[in-house]
């Protein structure tokens, strides 16, 4: 039995206290899935669905809701385009089976008179639109509930006499867009009014009476997608709303029926999150999607009180979409939600989420009544609702301007409609291709023979112009404009031909459909959004190379990169053009981070997105994660809001919140690896080091040395080099690392008033050197003395095949040093502590004495001083550890010598061994003082008190009564 057909109850078959139903839908998969190989973890029996954890397949969790559809698998594709089951009764649940089940008794509900709501949750990309609006010959919910609408009209005509009013509105970051609206936009939006008998509606909302709705929502769709683009906006991130109004008068019973019908297409779901756990500065306050996120919250709160838990606020007020929804949600209505989800691996963690919020939805209780009235009521609104419209549509005839009147829209729209077709299959034109596939193609420019076209684009009035000359079809970008065709850009006029992909602007994009006798049979389906950011970013030199085309075999870290690369290289266009917009002065550019960068063993690490962001004027740099940037993008479109909507002059939101500025910070210019092989035989080693950026270029030379040492710090000589590295094992090692110099310091070059430091990078705390400024071959003369104790096989190990990465920081601008402080990064104790415990936990080495003198932290924040002498001790108290094992086995040795002495002797017993212990305890007992010192140095502290601490004695421990017994022996 198919899944789908195993709830047979209508979503109509409610109790006066009806929860809301919930469906949840699986689609196929989609390219960037089926490229990166992606398997299903998502099953389904009857209308319970398990999902599994990628990462540990035994961790499985388990649903269950009013209906599960299967459409992963098992569909054919007819000779219309349609999806349907391979066989009769296959399992694949299509758009007829989604509807018979949902929008059946969303009908049946709205004609019985009552509130009915339907809304689509999911993750972008998941089959929200395919379900509600569909795509083609695959009708979705919305039309073919729309239809069936009006065919139950047409067979009820003798028993009741209806009238339908349709309405379309987008919310965007909390802005209400009226879509049936062709005239100019209220800069803000529409406004949300409240009124005791109405609730929340939206004042001033086109509401078109209508007996079909086709071209009303086509109209709708074509008004968001240039909604979109003036906004600098994401569709993925808007809800759209259909309000469907029924008005019924049962002539006989002298009764009225009004019934609202809402259907409601959600936002990408994962947009809530988009900030991602990154640090910014400006992430509190921001909601990505404040409507999203509050519409989760009064679920959860609902969900709460359905199982009879205290709450005692609803947030319906927080945001636009949750006061318009308030009936829906708890109140008025009987409400379906669909919640789509890919099965795919690579979305485990949205795909979840899905479930756990339909979860949460399916507990909610509404309490649904027939919306019944005495007929006169209704007969005196029409009426009036009546008048006003004659009112209105004679106004508009005086004016001439009848293309924006509502009763006319649906005529004159079928009328453009009917000659678009007639356009297209006598013109060449261009159609645009969008990010969200709903919104691809709708617009169409016609460009006639001996006629030029100009395309206006936000920043410039003009942009480029077309012409049609002897039927061809060329291009003349306009001074100052951005034009691209097929990844290049171009600046001279350039002829077209057919299925040429065009880039206007930052992220205007369009492909050109040539004269009907150029196209052919050709599938222009491949030429989506994906494959016009491909181009472009081929064009930049990213690409996937051979392996990616269809095959499972490409790295998908790989993948996800270039995905990521792709779907921020239009964000990042748009940031510029917003920068340039608002004269911010700041330019934006994607970079792959760690592309040079390797580790200690020399592998590449895993590549990630970021984005320099560089002020111009300032020549500041900042480095910005992915998350940061959607996050500061976000933040951005808001500034230019509301500086179109204020047209406030230049710098808006100037200070500390503005979303293009930020404090200067450090930033990791490059890397350069000194390998420590050397050691190994105790040979000095002096190197010329290219340090190298994430892009691969030179950023300086870094002269270093590796000078293998006694314990006082005097240079080894030529008789104490080893010939074989084992010699080494078991006894103690000390070598100094020296940063001598640093030449040619591109970053000094482009902007004097910069300085550097040096990181010994072999964690995210690194040990840093003095900063050096304004000097392109600044002398370092820094010098960091190591010890290990007792070298141990593993330490031999690493010294043959490793190297201490070495960063290159750079220091920007007076505020530089600000940060430091701020930060502790200049000569910090804790960063040279962290720096010795890292050593000692990755390479067994410990530091023994580094020159660093170290400064008081900020004398302000007594409580940091007191973190950092509990770093200390922690520290010291791994260190008291690894001498009390020196210790031990000084101990055993000794004991071995004394009693197996006549044992032994003859056999494997040095002459040496108690020279050599003597030696090592000699060692210990320095060791110690310097513990003591230490100790004492650290008991006198007082947290108020600035610490000056000096790090010459690291070795030191906390206890001195537990170490006694070990200087007993
Ligand atoms: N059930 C399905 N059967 C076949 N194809 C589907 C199905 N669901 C979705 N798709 C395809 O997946 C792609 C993405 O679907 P859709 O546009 O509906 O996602 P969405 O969740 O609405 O995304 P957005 O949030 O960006 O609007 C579309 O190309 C669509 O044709």
């Amino acid at each position: 039995m198919p899944a789908c057909c195993t709830m047979r109850a209508k979503a109509s078959d409610m109790h006066s206290k009806d929860c809301v139903k919930v469906a949840v839908r699986v689609r196929p998969f989609n390219k960037r899935e089926r490229d990166a190989g992606s398997r299903s973890i998502v099953s389904m029996v009857s209308s319970s669905i398990t999902i599994q954890d990628p990462r540990e397949p035994q961790s499985r969790r388990s649903f269950c809701f009013d209906y599960a559809y299967w459409s992963h698998s098992g569909f054919a594709r007819d000779r219309g385009g349609l999806y349907v089951p391979e066989e009769p009764g296959g399992r694949y649940a299509d758009q007829d089976s989604v509807f018979q089940d949902l929008g059946e008794g969303i009908l049946e509900n709205a004609l019985q008179g009552y509130n009915a709501t339907l809304l689509a949750y999911g993750q972008t990309g998941s089959g929200k639109s395919y379900s509600m609006v569909g795509y083609g010959p695959n009708k979705g919910l919305v039309p073919k509930l729309c239809d069936r609408l009006f065919q139950a009209i047409r067979e009820n005509q003798d028993t009741r006499q209806c009238q339908v009013f349709f309405s379309m509105l987008e919310i965007y970051n909390e802005q209400v867009v009226d879509l049936l609206s062709r005239g100019s936009r209220n800069p803000g939006g529409l406004r949300v009014r409240e009124e005791q008998q109405r609730g929340f509606y939206v004042e001033g909302l086109r509401t078109v009476p209508c007996d079909s709705v086709e071209q009303l929502m086509e109209q709708g769709t074509r008004t968001r997608t240039t909604a979109a683009t003036h906004m600098n906006a994401n569709s993925s991130r808007s809800h759209m709303l259909i309000i469907l109004q029924l008005k019924q008068i049962f002539s006989k019973e002298s009764i009225t029926k009004q019934s609202n019908i809402n259907l409601v297409d959600l936002a990408g779901s994962e947009r809530q999150r988009s900030s991602g756990s990154e640090a910014d500065r400006l992430k509190e306050g921001t909601a990505i999607n404040l409507s999203l996120t509050t519409l989760g919250n009064v679920i959860s709160s609902l969900a709460d009180v359905a199982v009879g838990k205290k709450v005692v606020h609803i947030p319906y007020r927080d945001s636009v979409l949750t006061k318009l929804l308030q009936s829906a949600l708890g109140g008025n209505s009987r409400t379906v939600m669909i919640a789509t989800l890919s099965p795919a691996d690579i979305c485990y963690e949205e795909s979840l989420s899905t479930l756990r919020y339909a979860e949460r939805a399916k507990r909610i209780q509404n309490r649904a009544v027939v919306n019944e009235s005495p007929t006169e009521r209704l007969v005196k609104e029409l009426k009036a609702e009546n008048a006003r419209l004659l009112q209105r549509l004679s106004r508009l005839g005086q004016e001439g301007r009848r293309a924006n009147d509502e009763t006319t829209l649906t005529c004159l729209s079928f009328l453009s409609l009917c000659q678009e077709r007639r356009m297209m299959q006598m013109h060449p034109y261009i159609l645009n291709i969008n990010e969200d596939a709903q919104l691809s193609g709708v617009v169409k420019l016609f460009i006639q023979e001996g006629n030029s076209v100009s395309l206006f684009i936000l920043i410039q009035q003009r942009h480029a112009v077309f012409r049609n000359e002897q039927r061809r079809v060329t291009l003349t970008p306009l001074a100052g404009s951005k034009v691209i065709v097929n990844g290049n850009a171009v600046s001279q006029t350039t002829e077209l031909q057919h299925l040429d992909r065009l880039i206007l602007g930052s992220n205007c994009t369009y492909l050109f459909i040539g004269y009907p006798s150029e196209r052919g049979g050709d599938d222009w389906s491949r030429y989506d959004y994906d494959y016009f950011q491909s181009e472009l970013a081929a064009a930049e030199g990213i690409h996937l190379g051979e392996s990616s085309a269809g095959s499972s075999q490409t790295d998908p870290s790989l993948l996800a990169v270039f995905y990521d690369y792709i779907k921020l290289m239009p964000m990042v266009a748009e940031a510029n053009q917003m920068s340039q917009e608002l004269n911010k002065g700041v330019e934006f550019k994607l970079e792959i981070k760690n592309l040079a960068l390797s580790d200690s063993k020399g592998h590449d690490l895993e590549k990630e997105i970021a984005v320099r962001v560089t002020c111009m004027g300032r020549k500041q740099v900042w480095m910005w994660s992915k998350a940061k940037f959607v996050n500061r993008k976000f933040l951005m479109e808001e500034a230019y809001q509301q500086h179109q909507a204020e047209k406030s002059g230049d710098n808006v939101n100037q200070g500390d919140k503005d979303p293009f500025w930020d404090p200067v910070e450090p930033l990791l210019l490059g890397t350069a690896h000194l390998w420590l092989q050397s050691l190994a035989f105790r040979i000095p080693l002096e190197e010329q080091l290219e340090v190298l950026g994430s892009e691969g270029t030179e950023e300086a030379i870094l002269q270093a040395q590796l000078v293998p040492c006694t314990f006082t710090g005097l240079p080894l000589g030529e008789d104490d080099i080893l010939i074989d590295p084992s010699e080494l094992l078991g006894r103690r090692l000390d070598f100094q690392l020296v940063l001598e110099q640093c030449c040619g310091l591109r970053w000094i070059r482009e902007a004097r008033n910069r300085g550097v430091q040096i990181g010994l990078f072999d964690s995210s705390q690194p040990l840093y050197s003095p900063a050096v400024w304004h000097n392109v071959n600044p002398l370092l003369d820094h010098r960091v003395h190591f010890a290990s104790l007792h070298t141990s096989q593993r330490l031999l190990d690493y010294l043959q095949s490793s190297a201490v990465v070495l960063e290159l920081w750079g220091l920007q601008g007076e505020d530089a040093q600000i940060w430091m402080h701020r930060y502790g990064m200049n000569d910090c104790p804790r960063l040279a502590m962290f720096f010795y415990s890292i050593i000692c936990k990755h390479t067994s080495l410990c530091l023994y004495n580094s020159v660093c003198v170290l400064q008081p932290v900020d004398s302000a924040e007594p409580s940091c001083s007191v973190r950092v002498l509990q770093q200390d001790l922690e520290e010291l108290k791994s260190v008291n550890t690894s001498l009390r094992k020196e210790n031990h086995s000084l101990r055993e040795q000794l004991n071995a010598a004394r009693n197996g002495g006549d044992s032994v002797r003859g056999r494997s017993v040095r002459p040496s061994c108690d020279a050599e212990f003597a030696r090592a305890l000699k060692v210990f007992y320095h060791s110690m003082t310097s513990v003591r010192a230490q100790l004492q140095r650290l008991r006198r502290h007082r947290p108020s008190v600035r610490i000056n601490v000096c790090l010459s004695a690291a070795l030191v421990d906390v206890s001195v009564t537990t170490i006694r017994p070990c200087l007993n022996i």
